[in-house]
């Protein structure tokens, strides 16, 4: 199994480059982890107590059962990866039963923080976008699409989110094997990558 980590600052659009790398390849051979779904279980708190979690410090991913299921998957084993839930800051009770693929691409802000993890990678990329151009996709998509409120979002940025991207994530950088430049589209990284692949699934 080849396993991919791909990190990068919220926005920077690693969402949308794991997208763009799994196009036209067959999905019975390439798998995909979030990180998010390994948001640590919340349900012994009130929404209220939620709200006010720094989701952007390691303490808030369970990076134990993440290496778990990242061994189970190396060992061949399928795995019940969470589902989350942005709207209700935790876990939900569904699970999606994920089967090892020749090709596991793992994506995350933090999964490079953890030596533990970074060692499960055989290689590593950091997806890069100024901060200015992630505040500005991380408003409009929180907005659209995670039922946040423009002040929330601000108020999230400055307090907890841009302190722990410059504290955990930013230096995370020096660990990668290849940084993608993504403040526009980056059609040629991606083919790169995709070309990996390719060789990885006809060998
Ligand atoms: N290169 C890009 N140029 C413009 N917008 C982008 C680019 N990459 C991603 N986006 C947009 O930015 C938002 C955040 O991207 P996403 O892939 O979810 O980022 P991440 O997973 O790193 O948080 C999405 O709405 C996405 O469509
Ligand atoms: N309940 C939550 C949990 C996390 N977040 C934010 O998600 C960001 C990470 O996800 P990306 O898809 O953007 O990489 C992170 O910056 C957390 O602040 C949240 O808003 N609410």
């Amino acid at each position: 199994m080849l396993t991919i980590g791909i990190a990068g600052g919220t926005g920077c659009g690693k969402t949308t480059v794991v997208n763009q790398i799994i196009e036209e390849l067959p999905d019975n051979e390439v798998g995909i982890i979030s990180q998010d779904s390994y948001y640590r279980d919340l349900s012994h708190l009130s929404y209220e107590e939620r709200t006010r979690i720094n989701f952007d410090h390691p303490r808030a991913i369970d990076f134990e059962l993440l290496e778990e299921h990242l061994r189970d998957l190396k060992a061949g084993k399928p795995i019940h990866q969470p589902v989350y839930s942005f709207v209700d800051h935790n876990r939900t009770r569904q699970s999606v039963l994920t089967h090892p693929r020749k090709v596991m691409i793992v994506e995350g802000i933090l999964i490079m923080t953890q030596p533990e993890i970074r060692d499960l990678f055989d290689i590593k990329i950091f997806v890069h976008a100024d901060s200015d151009e992630r505040l500005i996709r991380r408003l409009k998509r929180d907005i659209a699409e995670r039922g946040r409120g423009l002040s929330e979002v601000l108020d999230r940025y400055q307090n907890t989110l841009k302190p722990m991207h410059d504290q955990f994530i930013e230096p995370t950088k020096e660990f990668a094997d290849l940084i993608i430049p993504n403040n526009k589209y980056n059609t040629v990284a991606i083919e790169i990558v995709r070309t990996i692949i390719s060789e990885k699934l006809l060998a």
